[in-house]
């Protein structure tokens, strides 16, 4: 068996780690208090038993059988005892690390949960990710075995020394220097595998990371001939491996060799020091044998105790990263204004009496709203310089539809004082500057206007900072300048969970789940019904293509949909989109290349989910560009142009050099 070694990391805030970590072990103090009584049982049987060679030996001399049977039978009764009790004490810690190892597991879960985007866009996957792998393991270690451990080879430790000098001081003095060595080496050799230790980890990180991007690009490995190339490289990096696997548990495996040979060496000493003290009447033959017997098992709690607490503090390390992410600030929210469903609360009484009201007041301002939009149906064209978008058609029609989904519901937004604003998806930029970080700004006094049912495009070259828009939209990031209104509302004064709720995205990266086809898109709205599911599946044309797959909707979709297409993906996540049935969607349009008939496919999809809809969309089709109501274009975070198509290419300007260019290219 390969020794175990020790990592060489502890805490860097010791006290607080404890603290921390000593409130989730207080939840189950109970336990944890049998798993201490239990332990120190186990440990003092184990030095009480051993002591009982005394009279038994002592017994033998002296041809006593009485006294030999009595000692004899207390002895097995002692390590019996010391038996159940270990038994009881593994069994209980085990139930008590696993609490507290699940606690600490949904802790940690819920609270990344409610962590801002930052965090992810600030720390790798991979890390995340071995918070809940190598960090939680190492505790899970820590406690199934070297907490008990630690705490029975103290007791041990400290016993056998007592019982030692007790029984004889003067022999306990070499014993005494012995130890110190073996402690002295135990240090030395764990020191020496530290420093392999760390080397060994970060071969091992390297081996790991390079075949992990080797599998994931083995397209491209074959596609370019590369496997050898490939091979040679894991075999250097295997190598550097080996190396220092082989120092960091070649160190680790003499310790417990060493330890024991100076215990054997140890033991001669005292064997023959102790048999002439025997020989000249000062030590009887009991306790120069229990004396023995103590110094040969000494070894073992020492050794236990240093490899254990380095244990110890290598748990507690991974424990503080976890904590220190539990103590990571959650996403601020202190937006007030919460959308609500009037169907079910106004119409259904739940709602207090004056905002039943209001909500009847809505009814008739939606009402007016749209007979003075049917007055002006032939098309304002408005256009508002310095700052404001370009926007044409703003119908009555649209407005209605913005209040009142297809699925009959009317929304509204309730404002703390009970005052009801219909949703309606009216988004406004005013002079809004933002950067991720605050000496570095990213976008610079953006202002636009996206009346209902309008359709907004930016486009731009790479890094412009189109996404970066779509993410105030939603609060993934909150503005450094200006504001982002929706609905005459500032976004930052809307709850989160609402406002993301008003919000349908459609985003580049398709992520699936594991689950069915009709669970994917049900995570779009998770009380959808099946006939909702299938009718969105039908605005994203994703239907056909559902019900010719093995078992239609009740289809399993595993590892990300890898069985499924690119299109295939895409369109399952315009049907989630659809199911939502928000008032304002964001895509982010996929740039991947799919056929032309998947695309014609996904096209469509898109334009029966944006109509009647306002749409924010980051273009990359010269479609979505031609058709929408007014075009963005941006640069270095600027808006440069704005306008519609025809408008923009009159200009001649960026967006003029853009569409020739992608003419061009198409
Ligand atoms: N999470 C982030 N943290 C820090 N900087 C970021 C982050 N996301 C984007 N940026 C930076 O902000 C700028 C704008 O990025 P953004 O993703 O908005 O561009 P884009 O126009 O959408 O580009 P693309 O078309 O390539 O997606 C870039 O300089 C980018 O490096």
């Amino acid at each position: 068996m390969a020794a175990k070694t020790y990592s060489g990391k502890k805490p860097e805030n010791m006290k607080k780690t404890v603290g921390y970590f000593l409130s989730y072990m207080g939840r189950h103090k109970r336990m944890l208090f049998v798993v201490a009584v239990l332990v120190s049982v186990s440990a003092l049987c184990n030095l009480l038993g051993t002591y009982m060679i005394r009279p038994v030996v002592n017994g033998l001399a002296d041809g006593n059988v009485s006294t030999l049977l009595k000692g004899v039978l207390t002895a097995a009764g002692i390590f019996a005892t010391g038996a159940l009790a270990a038994w009881g004490y593994s069994q209980t810690m085990v139930k008590a690390s696993q609490r507290i190892l699940f606690d600490i597991r949904r802790d940690l879960f819920s609270h990344i949960q409610i962590l801002p985007l930052k965090f992810f866009d600030t720390n790798g996957h991979g890390d995340i990710m071995s918070l809940f792998t190598n960090d939680i393991d190492t505790i899970s270690d820590a406690l199934n075995n070297s907490f008990a451990m630690v705490i029975q080879s103290f007791i041990q430790m400290v016993g056998t020394l007592t019982i030692l000098y007790v029984l004889n001081w003067r022999l306990s003095i070499i014993v005494t220097a012995c130890y110190g060595i073996m402690l002295w080496y135990i240090r030395f050799s764990g020191g020496r595998s530290k420093v392999y230790y760390a080397k060994q980890q970060n071969s091992l990180g390297a081996l790991n990371s390079y075949i992990e991007e080797m599998i994931s690009g083995q397209k491209v490995v074959k596609v370019f001939n590369h496997e050898e190339a490939s091979f040679q490289e894991f075999c250097e990096k295997n190598e550097a491996l080996r190396q220092a696997g082989t120092g960091a548990q070649g160190y680790a495996a003499t310790m417990v060799p060493v330890v024991v040979s100076i215990s054997y060496i140890n033991c001669a000493i005292v064997a023959v020091l102790g048999g002439i003290l025997a020989l000249q009447g000062k030590a009887d033959l009991g306790s120069l044998a229990s004396y023995l017997v103590f110094v040969r098992q000494a070894a073992l709690p020492i050794n236990q105790f240093t490899q254990q607490s380095n244990f110890l503090l290598a748990a507690l390390a991974g424990a503080e990263r976890v904590f220190k992410v539990m103590d990571l600030e959650p996403e601020v929210d202190e937006g007030k204004v919460e959308l609500v469903r009037m169907t079910d609360t106004g119409r259904n009484g739940s709602m207090d009496s004056s905002s039943k009201w209001k909500y009847e007041g809505i009814e008739k301002e939606i009402n007016s709203v749209v007979s003075e939009g049917e007055n002006n149906i032939s098309g304002i064209k408005e256009t508002e310089k310095n700052g404001s978008a370009k926007a044409t058609a703003f119908t009555g029609k649209e407005i209605g539809k913005g209040a009142e989904s297809k699925g009959g519901n009317v929304w509204a937004w309730k404002k703390p004082d009970g005052e009801l604003v219909p949703l309606r998806g009216n988004v406004r930029f005013e002079h809004v500057d933002f950067g991720y970080d605050e000496n570095w700004m990213i976008l610079k006094d953006i202002s636009l206007y996206a009346k209902p049912g309008q359709k907004i495009a930016f486009v731009g070259s790479t890094g412009a900072g189109k996404t970066t828009i779509t993410n105030l939209i939603n609060r993934f990031y909150d503005v450094q300048g200006g504001s982002v209104v929706y609905d005459g509302i500032d976004v930052r004064d809307i709850s989160k969970t609402s406002l993301r709720h008003s919000l349908g995205i459609v985003l580049q990266d398709t992520h699936l789940f594991t689950g069915t086809v009709a669970d994917n898109i049900r995570f779009g709205k998770l009380d959808a019904t099946q006939e909702e599911i299938e009718r969105a599946a039908k605005i994203a044309n994703a239907d056909s293509f559902i019900r010719r797959l093995p078992q239609g909707y009740d289809t399993m979709v595993t590892s990300d949909g890898a069985h499924l297409s690119q299109g295939q993906r895409q369109l399952l996540a315009i049907a989630r989109a659809a199911v939502a049935d928000p008032p304002v969607l964001i895509l982010d349009e996929a740039t991947s290349s799919v056929d032309t008939r998947t695309e014609a496919l996904i096209e469509k999809g898109m334009d029966q989910l944006m109509e009647g809809r306002t749409v924010f969309v980051i273009a990359h089709r010269l479609s979505t560009v031609r058709n929408s109501n007014a075009i963005m274009v941006l640069e270095q975070g600027k808006i440069v142009e704005r306008g519609d198509h025809e408008d923009l290419l009159q200009q001649k300007g960026k967006y003029y050099q853009l569409y020739h260019g992608m003419f061009e290219l198409s």
